[in-house]
């Protein structure tokens, strides 16, 4: 999986994922009502509400960008249908030929890590018949349990050809609280990412491994020291846009070759309708307005790569 996501980043030009974050206030009033109008003020109507608003968005950007990161989160706070929603755009964002990342950040001792890598990223048996439970291409796995909660995601990456993104510094402002302690005078997170070069290397793809990290934008100078420890992991860049990250600050966590970095940007895409910049789309274009923030972004990245 991950030599066809590094394909498709070739192929659209657009290091890209566009985070399917569906809160239910960025969900335009005409498609809530629809689906209250069918399901009522309940849980299904919102779990129809995030799934149309989703499909809408990925067939605005499916030809642009190669991969989505659906976040479980916003889809676990509706329940069961919530997931039901979750499944219902893997599945679809799949038959758009996107490259799918479960955004879970799971971790945790290895008989539950394994069952939640089974879930999300292998197949299950039940009696004389196989099922393939969530499907995405790779999942976020957090390491905080060491190798127990890391080794059974690589086993199943190893079966299905697939892959994972390790938290090694998050964006948000308190990661450094635990992340950035220093241990023999060095950060614990670049431990962390030695640790995922060193898992990295029992899965290589043909360029990049299939274990890769998670370094947010927020913190540019650390992408910088994070790419020389882990040359062949491909980073995932979450912090762009709505938490301040700029083309600018991400030039460093991509190789020479122009690769090695896919930069994430959720609440930027989905609502961009609501922001100045897009407003002239309007609410009932929303997908546009979408459309029109994926061409910005991938505009902003380029030109930070061509000065680079
Ligand atoms: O360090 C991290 C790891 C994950 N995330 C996730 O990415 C998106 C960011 O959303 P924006 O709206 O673009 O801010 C969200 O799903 C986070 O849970 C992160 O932000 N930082």
């Amino acid at each position: 999986m991950i030599n066809k996501l590094v394909e498709k980043i070739r192929k659209t030009g657009a290091p890209i994922v566009v985070g399917l974050d569906p809160m239910l206030a960025y969900v335009p009033d005409h498609v809530q009502q629809k689906a209250f109008a069918e399901f009522g003020e309940t849980l299904e109507g919102a779990a129809e509400a995030i799934w149309q608003f989703n499909k809408e968005i990925v067939d605005h950007v499916c030809d642009l960008v190669p991969a989505v990161k659906p976040q479980i989160a916003m889809y676990e706070q509706f329940g069961v249908p919530g997931l039901a929603a979750f499944k219902k755009t893997v599945d679809y964002c799949k038959s758009k030929d996107l490259v799918v990342i479960g955004d879970i950040k799971r971790g945790d001792i290895g008989s539950t890590s394994a069952a939640y890598a089974i879930g999300h990223l292998g197949k299950i048996r039940v009696g004389s018949k196989e099922y393939v439970p969530f499907d995405e291409d790779f999942a976020t796995v957090n390491p905080y349990l060491g190798s127990d909660g890391v080794n059974p995601f690589i086993k199943v990456c190893q079966e299905e050809k697939k892959g994972i993104f390790v938290l090694v510094k998050t964006s948000n402002p308190s990661s450094g609280e635990f992340q950035d302690r220093l241990i023999l005078e060095r950060p614990l997170y670049e431990y962390v990412g030695e640790k995922v070069a060193e898992w990295g290397a029992q899965c290589m793809g043909e360029d990049y491994s299939y274990v890769g990290a998670v370094v947010g934008a927020t913190y540019p100078e650390i992408g910088k020291v994070m790419r020389k420890v882990m040359p062949k992991a491909y980073i995932l860049v979450p912090g762009y846009g709505a938490q301040g990250g700029q083309g600018k600050d991400l030039a460093h966590f991509f190789n020479e070759d122009g690769l090695g970095a896919i930069v994430n940007s959720s609440r930027g895409i989905i609502a961009a309708y609501k922001q100045e910049a897009y407003a002239r789309f309007g609410a009932e274009h929303f997908g546009e307005a979408s459309r029109a923030a994926v061409e910005a972004m991938r505009n902003d990245i380029r030109s930070a790569l061509d000065q680079k």
